[in-house]
């Protein structure tokens, strides 16, 4: 367990395809932030020789099904670990997690309390064309038409609960992710100068 007044992490959500890597990307840039994407890791470890997960992990992906969340949250714990240990780096965007609850309960009793959520808003026919140009390239198996629609109802029934918890508690910062890269990107710097310079006070 880390201690979150010495671990800095931002909760990354969004519908599938919002622009939550790219946007992560430029913060990663800008800001120092260690980028921990969970699909990242799911899909390294559904990659790594000798993972017992493999099947399971690719099952998830194509379905567009979440992981179990010991899978998931055991990757991002190393991988902060081990960013911590190489390079004392300590601020985190954990991308695209927690996407149940009991994965936001978990991490946050477990590994570390966030300080808050960015929420990437767009629109479904926005999300599909994004994806779907996507997929001409990335290789992913869930950029695909069915899978995609699996994601868009598995994001409604199970993640979006997740953004609504942490709106109760006032810790989400929503975003207009409609707009170009740039614009979202001078959103994204307005909430951040301001929260950072917060957690430097
Ligand atoms: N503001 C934007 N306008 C247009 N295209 C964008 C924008 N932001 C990202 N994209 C493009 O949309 C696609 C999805 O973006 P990205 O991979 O960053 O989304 P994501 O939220 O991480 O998706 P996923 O949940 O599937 O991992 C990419 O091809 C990216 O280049
Ligand atoms: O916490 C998580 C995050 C992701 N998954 C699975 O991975 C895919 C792809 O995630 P992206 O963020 O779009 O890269 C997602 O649809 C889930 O199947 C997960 O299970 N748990
Ligand atoms: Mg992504």
């Amino acid at each position: 367990m880390f201690d979150h007044n010495d671990v800095f992490v931002i909760f990354v959500l969004g519908g599938p395809g919002s622009g939550k890597g790219t946007q992560c990307a430029n913060i990663k840039n800008d800001y120092g932030f260690v980028h921990l994407s969970a699909g990242d890791l799911l899909r390294e470890e559904q990659q790594r020789e000798g993972s017992e997960f493999k099947e399971l992990i690719q099952t998830c992906i194509r379905e567009g099904k979440i992981v179990p969340m010991e899978v998931t949250i055991a990757l991002l714990e190393k991988s902060m670990q081990e960013a911590i240990d190489t390079d004392g780096k300590k601020r985190f965007l954990v991308d695209g997690f927690p996407r149940k609850m009991d994965q936001a309960i978990k991490f946050e009793k477990m590994v570390v309390e966030s300080q808050f959520t960015l929420y990437f808003e767009c629109s479904e026919e926005t999300l599909v064309t994004r994806l779907l140009k996507r997929g001409e390239s990335s290789g992913r198996i869930d950029d695909n038409i069915e899978s995609i629609k699996k994601r868009f109802q598995t994001f409604k029934d199970t993640s979006f609960p997740v953004i609504e918890y942490y709106e109760e508690k006032s810790k989400v910062r929503k975003i207009n992710a409609e707009q170009d890269r740039e614009s979202v990107y001078i959103d994204v710097q307005k909430i951040l100068d301001i929260s950072l310079q917060r957690s430097d006070a």
